[in-house]
């Protein structure tokens, strides 16, 4: 290998190893000092050339976890949305519509954010009370907790209820059935060590069995308990993950070391060789200066003739084992280095492969969540640093639910395909969108102020109302809700996204088909 492809394979290891140690980066304390550790190795310019071995053993581990996480994440949203609509389907309930908005809204941002789960599931238990104390008066006592009520009007009841789950209302029983299924679907999918087995078999046999009414929220607080186990659990995967990936680092700096010594024993050898010859030959001269007749002189030199050829045969025969020694490592060097540069030629095809992929949405090819939270911030910054305006949009299909009830969800994934392109036609060529998850775009509007962003929005709102559909040969008028803001100085992504969102849920609450702006 050449110095000059050695040092950009160098340099690309380096690379590749601060993107894989930051994808880790901000997860834990401890975490993050194992990341800077990682670093700080690099940096020094340890032997990268070997840390491709490492990033081959991590690549499918970073993978896998993050396909683990996101699956588990999706089965949280999942659990939430479902439990959101049972408790929509309890008879007589009304469940407060800004609270109940207001978590969702926290779902769509947060569900991918594991630490967030407890608060998220939490949540949901406080709008389950809150939807109790707005409901029609009940004894003061059944308000305590959703589950509670629920069970205290089936046992003043005193009769079953069997409507079917799909349809309208459901009775206090199967609402119970279904939470509990829920929720023990969720603890069996938490992946947690086999050491809690135990804590989730006595956990779903008291979600199957309990009759004591009393102890369902301490049900619930132990499902929250569990769930923070889980999300410990992973940031664990990761940590066993950096150090490994450090004891190999430290095993490629002592591989370089004694690499080094080899090289000092050699040298150790020659010196020890010349000088054992010197004497030699300077013992002969000495010795040959005192010799007084021939005889003698002729088998002393014999003598140290042998003795000379003796070493330098000892020499030659350590120089060829020594040389053989070092031939062969050179050849598995050789190998190495060759298997790494191959190794890093896929992974780094892998690398933006899996990149590309974990940026773009499949079903509208634009750009996704991910990508959104990837270039949000440096944008904000720049444009606050340099004093430009910038606006931010959160748009959201209306009554999608009931495009996917009523044509079937392929239909509802046209309508998912082709809305955004006629967004696209309102917009203006520097304006950038994403899909923020379901049927919700996030606009940003670079170097645009919010009365001309607001325009934009509403030509986008426009557009879309006024090309219809066509489904199954029905034109049918799909419309969207648009929340939109300006950033302001010193404003984090977070809370700029977080008052778009609130514009959008006025706009949906206002009656839809609406652009609603924070001025
Ligand atoms: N076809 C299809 N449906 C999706 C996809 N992602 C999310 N959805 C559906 O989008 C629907 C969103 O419904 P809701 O959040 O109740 O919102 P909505 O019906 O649009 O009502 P409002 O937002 O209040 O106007 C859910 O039924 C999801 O199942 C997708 O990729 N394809």
């Amino acid at each position: 290998m050449t110095d000059s492809s050695s040092d950009e394979l160098v340099i690309m290891l380096r690379k590749a190893v601060s993107r894989t140690s930051l994808l880790a980066e901000g997860n834990d304390p401890k975490l993050d000092s194992i990341v800077r550790q990682i670093r700080q190795t690099i940096t020094k310019g340890a032997n990268a050339k070997e840390i491709q071995a490492v990033l081959s053993n991590a690549e499918p581990l970073l993978i896998q976890n993050d396909e683990v996480q996101l699956k588990r994440a999706r089965l949280i949203r999942a659990t939430l949305e479902r439990l959101i609509d049972l408790l929509e389907k309890q008879e007589g309930s009304r469940v407060p519509q800004r609270d109940k908005k207001q978590l969702e809204s926290q779902i769509r941002v947060q569900w991918q954010t594991s630490s967030q789960w407890p608060s998220l599931v939490k949540g949901f238990l406080s709008l389950a009370q809150k939807t109790l104390s707005t409901s029609e008066p009940e004894p003061p006592e059944s308000r305590s907790s959703f589950l509670t009520r629920l069970f205290n009007r089936q046992e003043s009841d005193g009769q079953q209820n069997t409507s079917n789950p799909n349809q309208g209302t459901l009775d206090s029983a199967d609402i119970m059935k279904q939470v509990s299924h829920t929720l023990i679907d969720l603890l069996n999918n938490l992946a947690l060590p086999s050491r809690y087995d135990e804590n989730i078999n006595d956990l779903e046999h008291a979600f199957t069995q309990t009759t004591n009414l009393q102890d369902l929220p301490g049900l619930l607080d132990e499902v929250v308990h569990l769930i923070m186990i889980s999300v410990g659990k992973t940031q664990e995967n990761l940590t066993n993950y950096l150090s490994q990936l450090n004891k190999q680092l430290a095993s490629i700096n002592e591989s370089i070391s004694s690499s080094v010594n080899s090289q000092a024993n050699l040298s150790q050898s020659r010196e020890n060789f010349n000088c054992k010859l010197q004497n030699q030959v300077t013992n002969t001269a000495e010795a040959v200066k005192k010799s007084n007749d021939l005889d003698s002189l002729k088998s002393l030199i014999d003598e140290r003739l042998t003795t000379i050829s003796e070493t330098m045969e000892e020499h030659k025969t350590q120089m060829i084992e020594q040389e053989r020694h070092a031939n062969q490592s050179i050849t598995q060097l050789k190998n190495k280095v060759t298997k790494m540069e191959k190794d890093t030629v896929s992974l780094r095809s892998l690398l933006q492969e899996k990149l590309a992929q974990a940026m773009t949405d499949s079903l509208t090819d634009l750009p996704n969540r991910t990508a959104y939270q990837d270039a949000i911030l440096p944008l904000c910054k720049f444009m606050q640093k340099t004093k430009k305006p910038l606006c931010l949009a959160v748009c959201d299909i209306d009554f999608f639910k009931k495009v996917n009830d009523t044509w079937g969800h392929q239909a509802g994934d046209k309508v998912l395909r082709l809305v955004p392109k006629q967004i696209k036609n309102a917009l203006a060529k520097e304006d950038l969108m994403f899909r923020y998850g379901g049927e919700e775009f996030v606009i940003v509007f670079p170097n645009t102020a919010l009365k001309d962003a607001e325009a934009r929005a509403e030509a986008v709102r426009r557009t879309v109302f006024e090309t219809p559909f066509n489904m199954q040969g029905e034109p049918i008028n799909i419309s969207v809700s648009i929340g939109i803001t300006q950033l302001m100085p010193q404003e984090s992504p977070e809370a700029l996204f977080s008052r778009a969102d609130k514009q959008l849920y006025l706009a949906k609450e206002s009656g839809r088909n609406k652009v609603v702006a924070d001025k």
